[in-house]
Formats: C-alpha cells, structure tokens, sequence
C-alpha cells in the first residue's frame, strides 16, 4: 500500500503520524512511503533519517495526499487537508466529530474512509489509541494549571504545593479515567489538596485504592461538584463519553461561586469541553478569562511534547496501521471488532453512532460496508 504522512499544520502541533521506526516497520512490511519535507522536523527527525528509514520524500503535502491510498496523521485534518481527500482513501488519525460539524460534513463528502483513534477499542474496555496522550495530557494539565495560577499568568496567585505553615491548592479532578488519574498523580507529586469525581463505581473503587489518603475521590453529582468548584484553586476536566460531546458539568452559575483567579483546564475540550464557557484555545494563545476565571482550553496539549508524545502515540497506533495496511481496511476491520469501532465516516456515511446522534446524521453501521 502506499502510505502518506503530511506534516502537522494545526497551531504548535509538532507530533508526526509515523516515526522513522513506525516506517522502516511500514517499509519492512513491503509497504511505500511517503513524507512530506521536515514532517518530522517537531521530533528532530530530518528528512535525511526518513529517506534512511526507507520513505520517499516529497515537497508538498498535496503531493502526498494525490500519492498515497493511506493518510496517517496526529490531529483531526484542517480545511485545507480535508478538501485534498479522495473517496476511497484512508483516513487514519484523531478526529475528534461529536462537536465539530464543519469537519464531519466535509468528511462525508469527501467519500473517504476515516478511522478514529479516538474511538478504537480494547478488551478491557479501554480507549487504547486515546491512552497515551490522555496520559501526557493529564500530566500536562497539572503543569498548565500551576502555571495558570501564578499572578504573573493572571491566577491568584498561589503555589500547588503551598510551603509548611501555608495551605496547599485545592485541586478539583473532573472525570477519573486516564487523564484524571494521571492529573491526580501529578497534584498528589506537588502536596496538592486533590480531589477527584467520577460516577463510575469501579473506577471511584481503583481510584480509592490507588490513591488511599494521599486524594479524595467523590461520586459526581451536580451538588458535589458545585460545592467542590466554589472553594477549588484548580478545577481539571477529565470527563469523557466516548465518541460523543462532552457533558458540560460546570456551568456558567457555578463559574460566579468561583474565586477569583482560581484556573480552569478543560482538558475535554477535543470533544467540545466539559465547562459551559469554554473555548478551544493555542498553544499561541492558551488562556482567556471569564467572570475572573482563568480558562485553559488547548486542543492538542501533548503537541507541545511532540517528542514523547510521538513516540507513545506510535506504540498504540503502528500495530493497527500495519494490519490495515497489510490487509487493506476492510479485511483488517473485518478482523478485529476493536478496530472497526474506529470507523467513523465511511465513502459518505457516519458509522459512529454517538457522532451521527450528535449532529442530526443517520448512523450507518461499519458492517454495511464489510461484505
Ligand atoms: N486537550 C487535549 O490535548 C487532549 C484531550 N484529551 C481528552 O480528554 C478527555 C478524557 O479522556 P480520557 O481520560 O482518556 O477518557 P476516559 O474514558 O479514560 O475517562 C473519562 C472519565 O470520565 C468519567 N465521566 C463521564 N461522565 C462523567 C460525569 N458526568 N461526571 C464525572 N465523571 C464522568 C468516566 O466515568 C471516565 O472515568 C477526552 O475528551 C479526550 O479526548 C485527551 C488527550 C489530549
Ligand atoms: C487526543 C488529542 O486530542 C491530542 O492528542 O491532541
Ligand atoms: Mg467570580
């Protein structure tokens, strides 16, 4: 199969679809590619380690687009990359649909085949291409917050571990999955006051056990997190339905109960957000206040970490990439129901349910297309 990876284009994005190993693996497998110049410039992988690695590299990423049969990128494609998509081809990267309906519709028509890290499955119920950048995220927003809550940032000036004699930050975990624990993890490493919600019993259950008195973990009612957000110096969104938009659990009321220059980091903000007034912000341009709340709404936080967050996104990603690329997307999805889960849009159809709810779309599912 021929195989592209563009350079990121989405602001601050540093990561690549493939590291050079991912494609020697590609390449190892009898498989072409094809990378755009200094693709992976963000990584310190020159295009001269590519060529070594066994890719062709080509000037412009609509050359790529026009060569390959599978596109593998990092974040949801921007307009210029959707409109250079042909029906047919495959899509293989984060999309991120339920809140955005301008790239949903643009990828129906488009007629390709777009396949979801975001969404693919594991046997333990997991989200195993979404893991490894929650788990950057999560550690990242902890930064992003302690950063945010400095005068200087415009945060109200106090220090997440506080100093003996001096009170901690009270730090409100929204949502305990993988970007909350790791979240949890980092403010417990700094002496935060930490407490975390979730209304998943299980996940309350290996929170309590993990975390014993070092965090509190509390099942999230609307009452619960309204109390815990009016007296919070750092509030984390955590909170995922997968596939659909994010519930927006903290609403523009509980925002006037906050203190003033207490931080928000809506870490859900690639499903829409989790808090009423959020935007999705740049690494350019991280943060903007609302009725004195400072909110930090980055879409692509483990860009900023592009090394690591490549390398962790391509241990989850590679070994599917390969088998689609080995046995072309209908048999590899045909072959692994965790996989097809990933199919989002299909030659104009949505087969994501969650997605095609959200937005007024009929849900086709992905069998229809497997015979
Ligand atoms: N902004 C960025 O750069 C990045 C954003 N993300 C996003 O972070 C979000 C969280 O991802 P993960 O932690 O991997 O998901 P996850 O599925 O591991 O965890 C989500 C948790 O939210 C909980 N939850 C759902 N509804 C809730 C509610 N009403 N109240 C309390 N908890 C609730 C679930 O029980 C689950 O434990 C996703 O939207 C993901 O796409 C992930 C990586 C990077
Ligand atoms: C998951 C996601 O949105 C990111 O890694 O940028
Ligand atoms: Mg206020």
């Amino acid at each position: 199969m021929r195989i592209g990876v563009p350079k990121e284009i989405k602001n601050h994005e540093y990561r690549v679809g493939l590291t050079p190993e991912s494609v020697a693996e590609l390449v190892a497998n009898g498989h072409e590619l094809f990378v755009e110049t200094q693709a992976g410039a963000g990584i310190g992988a020159a295009d001269d380690i590519y060529e070594t690695a066994g890719a062709k590299i080509l000037a412009t990423a609509s050359e790529v687009f026009e060569t390959a049969e599978m596109i593998v990128k990092v974040k949801e494609p921007q307009a210029v990359e959707r409109a250079m998509l042909k029906p047919g081809q495959i899509l293989y990267t984060y999309l991120h649909l339920a809140p955005d309906p301008e790239q949903t519709k643009d990828l129906v028509d488009s007629g390709a085949v777009c396949i979801a890290y975001e969404t693919v499955t594991d046997d333990q119920g997991g989200l195993p291409l979404l893991k490894p950048m929650s788990q950057v995220a999560g550690r990242m927003s902890v930064q992003a917050g302690a950063t945010a809550l400095e005068k200087a940032h415009g945060g109200r000036g106090v220090l997440m571990g506080g100093v003996p004699g001096v009170a901690p930050a009270k730090v409100v975990v929204v949502g305990g999955g993988v970007v909350g624990f790791n979240a949890a993890q980092m403010a417990v490493g700094m002496h935060a006051d930490v407490t975390i919600l979730d209304r998943n019993p299980a996940t309350l259950e290996k929170l309590s056990n993990h975390f014993e008195a070092s965090a509190k973990v509390v099942y999230s009612t609307k009452a619960a997190l309204a109390d815990l957000v009016a007296e919070a110096d750092l509030v984390v969104g955590a909170v995922l339905v997968p596939g659909a938009a994010a519930p927006k659990l903290v609403t523009r009321d509980m925002l006037k109960t906050m203190q003033p220059g207490a931080v928000l980091v809506d870490v859900a903000i690639d499903q829409g957000g989790c808090f009423e007034t959020s935007k999705a912000t740049t690494h350019a341009d991280p943060t903007y206040v609302v009725d004195e709340v400072v909110h930090y709404c980055v879409a692509n936080m483990p860009g900023a970490v592009a090394r690591t967050s490549t390398y962790a996104l391509n241990n989850a990603t590679l070994h599917h990439a390969v088998k689609i690329a080995n046995k072309g997307w209908k048999q590899a999805l045909k072959d692994d129901a965790h996989l097809k889960n990933g199919l989002n849009v299909c030659e104009g159809k949505i087969t994501c349910e969650p997605v095609a709810n959200d937005l007024g779309y009929e849900y086709v599912a992905a069998d229809s297309f497997l015979n």
